[in-house]
């Protein structure tokens, strides 16, 4: 007796992002491909919609380009209706609810419907949160017009959700990298950075607009210590024109100015590795959205995360939720500091902001070893790519 398989589809996935704003959507897109590609060797086709936004992040990437390879993932410029002959793999993911183009769907829904040909399994990768309801959402199908099962798939914090990316080598990396302050020095060199001695507090500034920041700046002015903010050219800037000597438009990576004891660089952006590094660098940092939020925990060092603005305030229901996991094992006097400094800075409240990051400073030490522990704890075991690919195996 023969047994009768259906016709397996080429082994690559795809994976859609559309750049809404900012470098969010595509920098997690990028960090999933890349990690897909490289640990589990799938072939990867990643179709963007805005090269020139995903240069910010992959400086050697070539706008005018159609189709490039970089970290052996296949980069496509996605126009509307594709151009390139689109060929369906075993997995298609849109990230963050973008809407597939049209050929792509007909194509899905005309493989669905073929007998003896396997359907592509077709996720939608949502937006990373730590509230509750995450886990009984994660992983639902719900089936499409085209007659096939869409599978939402949730990143989060516990087990019964995604999970969160997080590269195999990651902590290793990073310990090895933070066992040498050289390793930093030569970090701040290269981004053309000067004048940063290794005892020196480093604070880095990757925010949105808030007069939070500027009640911060001019607090770190009268520091009785150096403090160096490093600052990519950007939103955060905004909120500190009041303290610079020139517009905005005219400052240059590397470019520093001096305020009492607060020196404020100008920094490059940089690869997402370089990126890493610069928050495994520094003593604190300020990051913002979803990826560099999640990075800046990887970094094992103190943050305060400046969420994305939401509709009806609700990134602070957001908010409340993550701080609420962060803190579970902590002591409430560090838990309390360290909510309030977050929860000013995200609500632009400038003496709040102040009063806390004073009292910050006399928790710095438990709340870095706080920082060091969570890493291990939030992963819960797997990752967010391991935890996909099983997802998948099991469909
Ligand atoms: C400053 C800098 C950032 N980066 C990367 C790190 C991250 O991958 C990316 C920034 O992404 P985020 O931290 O998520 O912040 P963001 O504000 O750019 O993105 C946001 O976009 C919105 C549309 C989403 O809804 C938000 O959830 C959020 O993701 O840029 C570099 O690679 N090099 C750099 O020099």
């Amino acid at each position: 007796m023969s047994v009768h398989h259906s016709n397996p589809l080429p082994p690559h996935w795809d994976i859609f992002c559309t750049v809404v704003d900012n470098y969010g959507d595509i920098g997690v897109t990028w960090r999933l491909a890349k990690q897909l590609a490289s640990e589990y060797g799938i072939p990867i086709n990643l179709w963007v919609d805005d090269l020139l936004s995903f240069s910010h992040i992959l400086p050697l990437l070539n706008p005018a380009k159609s189709q490039q390879e970089f970290n052996g993932v296949n980069i496509f410029h996605w126009e509307n209706p594709i151009k390139i002959e689109y060929e369906a793999g075993a997995v298609i993911i849109e990230a963050f609810a973008c809407e597939l183009p049209s050929q792509v769907k007909s194509i899905i829904g005309q493989l669905h419907i073929q007998p003896d040909t396997q359907t592509p399994i077709w996720l939608n990768l949502e937006y990373l949160s730590a509230e509750k309801w995450v886990d009984g959402c994660h992983g639902l199908p719900s089936t499409q017009p085209n007659g096939v099962k869409k599978w939402f798939y949730f990143p989060g914090f516990s087990p019964k959700t995604g999970g969160l990316i997080c590269e195999t080598q990651l902590f290793k990396q990073r310990d090895q990298w933070q066992a040498d302050p050289k390793h930093k020095l030569a970090l701040f060199e290269q981004l053309g950075l000067q004048g940063i001695n290794a005892q020196d507090r480093v604070i880095s500034v990757f925010s949105y607009e808030t007069p939070a920041l500027t009640a911060l700046c001019e607090l770190w002015q009268a520091s009785s210590t150096p403090i160096h903010a490093l600052i990519p050219k950007g939103r955060s800037l905004h909120s500190l024109s009041s303290l610079l000597p020139c517009a905005i438009a005219d400052l240059m990576p590397g470019q520093q100015f001096t305020l009492g004891n607060l020196t404020i660089h100008i920094l490059p952006m940089t690869d997402q590795n370089d990126f890493d590094r610069l928050l495994w660098s520094c003593d604190f940092n300020i990051v913002r959205g979803e990826d560099s939020f999640l990075r800046a925990q990887w970094a094992a060092k103190p943050f305060i995360w400046h969420i994305y603005p939401q509709e009806d305030d609700y990134h602070l229901v957001k908010l409340q939720a993550f701080m609420q996991i962060y803190c579970d094992n902590l002591a409430p006097e560090i838990a309390t500091t360290w909510s309030e400094v977050n929860s000013a800075f995200n609500c632009g409240d400038t003496n709040s902001v102040v009063m806390h990051w004073q009292q910050l400073n006399s928790v710095s030490l438990p709340l870095t070893h706080h920082a060091i522990k969570w890493p291990i704890n939030a992963l819960n075991d797997a990752d967010l790519a391991s935890r996909l690919v099983q997802f998948v195996n099991n469909c």
